[in-house]
């Protein structure tokens, strides 16, 4: 279960790190991807710089081929410098590394422009303004000298010439020159012939004379001389541009890179858009990821707990109902349990605990039988069975045997025994065996260095087990315990537990058996005798008589009694008497048949209770120990004590009586006629 619980911990974690992973693994594409974008974004501004470039310096070409104003001339030099420095950069962003066709088609094209383009159109056009500079320095000295002459000559007022002339000047300057050449004081000094001719139709006003005229008209000549120059420098520059302009070379180029760019920032438009999609999709994966995650961890973490929960409390549950059913009795109820981890432990614990217990209960109910057995068993005999028969149940397969010690106490004779292949000894001495030596269990086995016993096969056994057999205060015998073949494995403790318990049963048993015996026996008996008393005889002659009856027989009953009892005793003493006493019950004894009852009627009286024998029979049997007695030759303590005789009577039953006690009667009387003839003899009844 440590294992599962642990599952119901590692399992979430692990998936929660799988799916970690994944979202780990996605968001470093999509870092990718942005990194793809990025530099996309990058070869796009790289591009639209390029193009931007080639515009700026085309657009710088132009202007200064048109205008023939340098300060175009800057945005196109940096745009080479530019194209030179976003040329490198676009190759370096290039997936592909060096070769790029159409980074080189750009190369190419722009090279193609600059050389066959623009650096011609611009040499062509920067050797406009150095003549125009040429033709306005000599209209401007023309123009010095004009003004000088009219100073000295008075006839211009040469602040007034100098202020119209720079105005003049001026105006002209303000549309063709930039402020770096008007500040430069290299003023393309251009005036306008309408001016001049303006200039010099004032000459007259001013009084000059012909001479000066002529001068001045010479000096306005050369001035619109120089001043046609510089008109055609001006047409020379504008032809220069127009024909640039007409050729639609550099058109044509610019427009094949503009393509080139514009088609490369398409594609390059396209697959940042796919990008962008591509990584939208993730985005939106982690996303999803990102908000289940959580939930499929915690998920996960409890459905192994919940599937833990039910497996635990399923095999709970199935510990306990059969709880219930061996609480019910079912002592053969059992867990099915196939787990193997704490709870499967605990299921076969239980299991072999209600193993335990199902044979405590068995060997319960063998010892309960046995000892029931025992409780109704009469005689020695019927316990001998008993314990075989419960022994069998009670240990494994093997041999035993019972001996019980004879009332000499000098030897153990065999009583019962089961399972060996030769019969055991039937009587051994007590000092040949261990357990009866030591008076505790003995055991021994092939293994063991303990030695079997003298009274045991040795040769066959695998292993013995002596119980002695104790009572309170005497040892009645040994159980004897054996293994006789090579499956017969030792007794266990517990089981040698159980055999000794049946031992101690038996030995109660026996004890009681015989207890029972002696106290029925001294219940019947005459202590003096060991004859049976008045009391069994009444009892066993009701019924004798009532079986002879049944078998349409006679029965005869004897009297007898010792003649003259009474000098015998006062002459030898009381005890000589009971001397007598004795050996006339043994006489008595000695001719009594199986089935006759002999008793002690009382005093010197006593009586045979002949079932199934006739008046004859009985008389002559009567007769017979009438001459036996009287053949005696008695002693006591050294003492003859002479011849005694006795006088007996015969009745018979149904002859002389139809009941027991007009039977008595009867023979009592025969008996007194007996005496009265003179004794020593028999009388029946007549
Ligand atoms: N020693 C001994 N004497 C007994 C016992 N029981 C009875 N007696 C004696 O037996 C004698 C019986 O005497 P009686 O009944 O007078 O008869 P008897 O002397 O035998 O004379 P008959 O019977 O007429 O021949 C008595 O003295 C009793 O004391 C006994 O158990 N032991």
């Amino acid at each position: 279960m440590r294992a599962q619980i642990l599952a119901g911990f590692v399992v979430p974690i692990v998936i929660v790190a799988i799916l970690s992973w994944i979202v780990s693994v996605n968001m470093e594409n999509v870092r990718q991807l942005s990194d793809q974008s990025e530099r996309l974004v990058n070869e796009v501004q790289v591009r639209a710089e390029v193009l931007r470039t080639v515009i700026d310096a085309e657009t710088g070409e132009r202007g200064y081929v048109i205008t023939g104003n340098e300060e175009f001339l800057e945005p196109y030099e940096n745009a080479k410098r530019q194209f030179a420095r976003l040329a490198a950069e676009w190759r370096s962003l290039a997936i592909t590394g060096g070769f790029n066709p159409e980074l080189e088609r750009m190369e190419q094209l722009f090279e193609r422009w600059l050389n066959n383009v623009a650096e011609p159109a611009i040499a062509a056009r920067a050797l406009v303004p150095g003549r125009q500079f040429s033709h306005s320095f000599n209209a401007y000295y023309h123009l010095n000298r004009l003004q000088e002459f009219l100073r000295e000559e008075g006839m211009l007022e040469s602040v007034r010439l100098e202020n119209e002339f720079y105005q003049a000047a001026r105006m002209k300057a303000l549309g063709q020159s930039s402020d770096a050449e008007r500040n430069s004081g290299f003023l393309p000094i251009v005036v306008p012939s309408e001016q001049l001719d303006q200039l010099v139709g004032e000459l007259p006003a001013t009084g000059a004379s012909t001479e000066l005229n002529k001068t001045i008209s010479a000096l306005v000549q050369r001035l619109e001389r120089q001043w046609r120059e510089i008109a055609l420098d001006y047409r020379e520059a504008e032809n220069v541009s127009a024909e640039l302009v007409a050729s639609g070379q550099g058109k044509q180029l610019v427009d094949e890179m503009r393509d080139i760019i514009r088609a490369a920032i398409a594609e390059k438009e396209v697959r940042y858009a796919a990008v962008n999609a591509e990584v939208n999709e993730r985005m939106q994966l982690l996303e999803r990821l990102s908000m289940y995650l959580p939930v499929v961890g915690v998920g996960l973490g409890l459905a192994i707990l919940l599937f833990m929960q039910m497996g635990v409390i399923s095999s709970i549950e199935k510990l306990r109902v059969t709880a219930r059913r061996i609480e019910a009795g079912d002592l053969s109820a059992r867990v099915r349990e196939s787990r193997s981890d704490e709870l499967g432990v605990l299921a076969g614990d239980f299991n072999r605990m209600a193993d335990q217990l199902e044979l405590a209960d068995k060997e319960s109910t063998v010892l309960a039988g046995f000892q029931s057995m025992l409780v109704s068993s009469n005689t020695e005999d019927e316990t001998y069975g008993a314990t075989a028969r419960a022994l069998a149940k009670l240990l494994p397969p093997g041999a035993g045997a019972l001996y019980l010690m004879a009332p000499s106490r000098d030897f153990a004779e065999l009583a019962i025994s089961w399972g060996f292949d030769d019969e055991p000894s039937l009587r051994f001495h007590p000092e040949n065996c261990r357990a009866l030596r030591l008076g505790r269990t003995y055991k021994a086995s092939k293994e063991s260095t303990e030695l079997f016993c003298a009274h045991a096969d040795q040769q066959t056994l695998e292993y013995s087990v002596c119980i002695p057999l104790i009572t309170r205060d005497e040892v009645l015998g040994t159980l004897f315990l054996a293994g006789t073949s090579s499956s017969h494995r030792p007794l266990e403790d517990h089981q040698i537990t159980l055999a000794k318990t049946v031992a101690e049963r038996l030995s109660l048993a026996l004890s009681n058996i015989r207890l029972t015996e002696k106290l029925r026996r001294e219940s019947v008996r005459d202590p003096l005798t060991g004859l049976f008393n008045r009391r069994y005889l009444e009892e066993t002659m009701e019924r004798e008589m009532q079986r002879v009856a049944r078998a349409g027989k006679p029965l005869s009953l004897i009297t007898l009694d010792v003649d003259h009892f009474k000098r015998f005793n006062d002459t030898f003493g009381h005890e000589a008497g009971d001397r007598v006493l004795e050996e006339l019950a043994e006489q008595m004894t000695n001719i009594a048949r199986a089935g006759d009852v002999v008793c002690r009627f009382g005093g010197e009286e006593f009586m045979i209770i002949m079932p199934e024998a006739g008046t004859d029979t009985a008389g002559e049997r009567a007769e017979e120990l009438r001459r036996r007695i009287e053949m005696l030759d008695l002693h006591y303590g050294g003492t003859s004590l002479g011849h005694v005789t006795i006088s007996l009577g015969v009745a018979t039953y149904p002859k002389h009586a139809a009941k027991k006690e007009e039977l008595i009667r009867l023979a009592d009387n025969a008996l007194y006629e007996a005496k009265k003839r003179g004794r020593n003899q028999v009388a029946i009844h007549s």
